[in-house]
């Protein structure tokens, strides 16, 4: 039998099968030595000590504001800190990438198939005993019960750093240019570039493109109604655009994504980027009068590329992290340092960001309630109440907490796929994936979970805390005070997302320049881009507010509910 079944393995060691019952590992490059890899070399035993671990970190960097104020205040200092955040985080990932769906071992297929997603950790063999390799249970616990018990949502539960719904929104437009699961043909596949390519904005592909431009001055096509510009009718164009239910012949916009006519929020992006890109290209001919609509065009997209990437990583990751240290986006840190400009979209990643949680039950826009099912393919809300009302009560709305028990009722299915593809694909245990991210294995279901009931539920279902299912353990692991997450979800999802932000092509040294971005204007609008900025020089009337937490929102001490013992803040006891 297949002795690697077991992971004996570790330290990024790579088990090799020696006949029927004998294996070796492969220490190589891993600064570990001995049968397992376990024993760390003296530089490395040094490190590990020094390393603060993730928890001090986050309590260091999400307190102390009066200290992080000095820091943020003084320019090297800040540099400083967000080069080793960059280097950190990138180096945990395999650039090249190793893995694929296919092979439980390194293979060049993995590197050259562009339409698979990557794995960081290879599927579990096919022969081994149980579907995690040897622990746990011969059969998983059934995904409709897991999700009754684990996901449901009973009552809402707001997200308790004050995330807006405005957030919700944003991080569901923006990573879908690139987690593009091509589902026709498998979970393993998916059909876009492997990074942030602006392919929500322009098209999932030139054909696509061509459709949504106007060819005029390098904009994009548009209409006006109530004053204000919007997407083209979809009647004008034809574009394939998606609805889970059937739509109206004047609700059918040409957007760049198939999906995003289905929620009101996805289709209030969609229109700010258009107008954004339309407003850049105006000034850009303004400064280049000389200009086709090509070259406009194109550097219109750049320009929205490096507006993207700042507002992502000094705003949005800055609400996610809740760091009283300000981050910053600089592509010079990485100049000089061994750093690869390319990325590849890792399955795990998209697992990851399943933050279904986010979405609310219902939405107040402007003193009118309405339920998902009056949101849900009726982006008409958005052009009755105009867009800065729209932005405005979104805003002030909260955002679902990313926990237990809190997938609101029509979004079970997605869970239940995502599931479903986990298993599929022979996704590695949760614990193995702590490990892969320099993280310790939990040792028991309290540690996990640090709620007495839930713990026992989940081992009930797993019977082995190393058999726990990736997804499950994301969303079931005990929170850290002031957290938006649990800590693997952070210890994993950062260094995909910055490595995908940072290995962009306009980061590397040939592009970050004032001429990509058409000269000192251009550069300057990639420098200063805010969300604020983006929704409100697209506005004709006074700015609203604009923001990803909810003005004045106290943050309330979580209640200990029954059922947990002491430390019941990590997860409010609620079930
Ligand atoms: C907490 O909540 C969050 C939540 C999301 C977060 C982050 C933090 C972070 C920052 C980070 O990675 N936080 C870990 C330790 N910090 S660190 O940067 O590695 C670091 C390491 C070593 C020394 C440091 C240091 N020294 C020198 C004192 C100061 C500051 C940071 C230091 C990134 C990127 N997120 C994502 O984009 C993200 C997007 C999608 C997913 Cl699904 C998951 C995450």
């Amino acid at each position: 039998e297949n002795l690697c079944c077991s992971y004996p393995c570790q330290n990024g060691g790579v088990c090799l099968t020696k006949g029927f019952n004998d294996y070796e590992c492969d220490c190589t490059n891993t600064d570990f030595y001995g049968k397992h890899c376990e024993v760390p070399s003296f530089s490395k035993r040094i490190k590990l000590w020094l390393k603060p671990s993730p928890s001090t970190l986050h309590n260091l960097l999400v307190g102390n504001k009066w200290f992080w104020n000095i820091v943020n205040s003084i320019p090297f200092m800040r540099k400083f800190i967000m080069k080793r955040v960059y280097t950190i985080r990138a180096d945990i990932i395999d650039s090249p990438p190793t893995y694929d769906n296919e092979h439980s071992y390194i293979t060049l297929d993995a590197n050259y198939n562009l339409s698979f997603f990557t794995r960081t950790l290879p599927p579990v063999p096919i022969e081994c005993p149980t579907p995690m390799g040897v622990a746990g249970k011969t059969k998983l616990p059934d995904i409709d019960e897991l999700v009754q018990k684990l996901f449901v949502r009973e009552k809402f539960k707001p997200e308790l750093r004050g995330t807006s719904a405005l957030f919700s929104f944003f991080a569901q437009h923006f990573t879908h240019q690139f987690f593009k699961t091509d589902i026709k043909r498998g979970p393993q596949y998916q059909w876009g570039g492997h990074g942030v390519d602006m392919t929500h904005v322009y098209g999932k592909d030139k054909h696509d493109e061509h459709l949504l431009r106007s060819f005029k001055d390098g904009k994009l096509k548009f209409q006006t109604i109530n004053n204000e510009d919007w997407p083209p009718l979809n009647k004008d164009v034809g574009v394939e655009m998606k609805y889970i239910m059937p739509v109206k012949e004047d609700s059918n916009f040409a957007l760049g994504h198939s999906f995003f006519g289905n929620l009101p929020g996805l289709f209030m992006y969609a229109t700010i980027w258009m107008r954004e890109h339309n407003r850049v290209c105006d000034v850009m001919k303004k400064e280049h009068p000389d200009w086709d609509d090509e070259r406009l065009f194109q550097t219109g997209k750049l320009i929205l590329l490096g507006a993207t990437i700042r507002i992502v990583v000094e705003e949005y990751i800055q609400q996610l992290s809740n760091y009283n240290f300000k981050l910053l986006f600089d592509p010079t840190l990485l100049f000089g340092e061994p750093f690869q400009y390319q990325n590849r979209v890792a399955l795990e990643f998209n697992h990851l960001y399943h933050w279904h949680p986010l979405m609310p039950d219902d939405f107040n826009i402007g003193g009118t309630n309405y339920t998902i099912k009056d949101f849900l393919v009726n982006p008409r809300i958005v052009i009755k109440h105009g867009m800065a009302t729209f932005v405005d009560s979104l805003s002030k709305q909260n955002a679902g907490s990313i926990t237990v028990k809190n997938h609101g009722k029509y979004t079970l299915n997605v869970v239940k796929e995502l599931m479903k593809h986990g298993r599929t694909l022979r996704l590695q245990s949760f614990n193995n994936y702590r490990k892969r991210f320099n993280l310790p294995p939990h040792k028991s279901f309290q540690e996990l979970t640090g709620n007495k009931k839930l713990a026992k539920v989940l081992e009930n279902f797993y019977g082995d805390i190393d058999a726990v299912e990736f997804y499950v353990g994301l969303i079931t692991e005990k929170r850290r005070p002031k957290a938006v997450f649990g800590e693997a979800i952070v210890e994993m999802g950062a260094p995909y997302s910055l490595k995908g932000l940072m290995a962009n092509p306009i980061c590397s040294p040939k592009y970050w320049k004032p001429s990509t971005f058409g000269g000192e204007i251009g550069w300057e609008i990639v420098n200063t881009a805010t969300l604020q900025k983006l929704f409100c020089q697209n506005l004709k009337e006074d700015c609203p507010i604009v923001s990803f937490k909810v003005p004045d929102f106290v943050e309330e001490q979580e209640k200990p509910l029954d059922g947990c013992d002491g430390d019941c803040q990590q997860h409010g006891g609620e079930l």
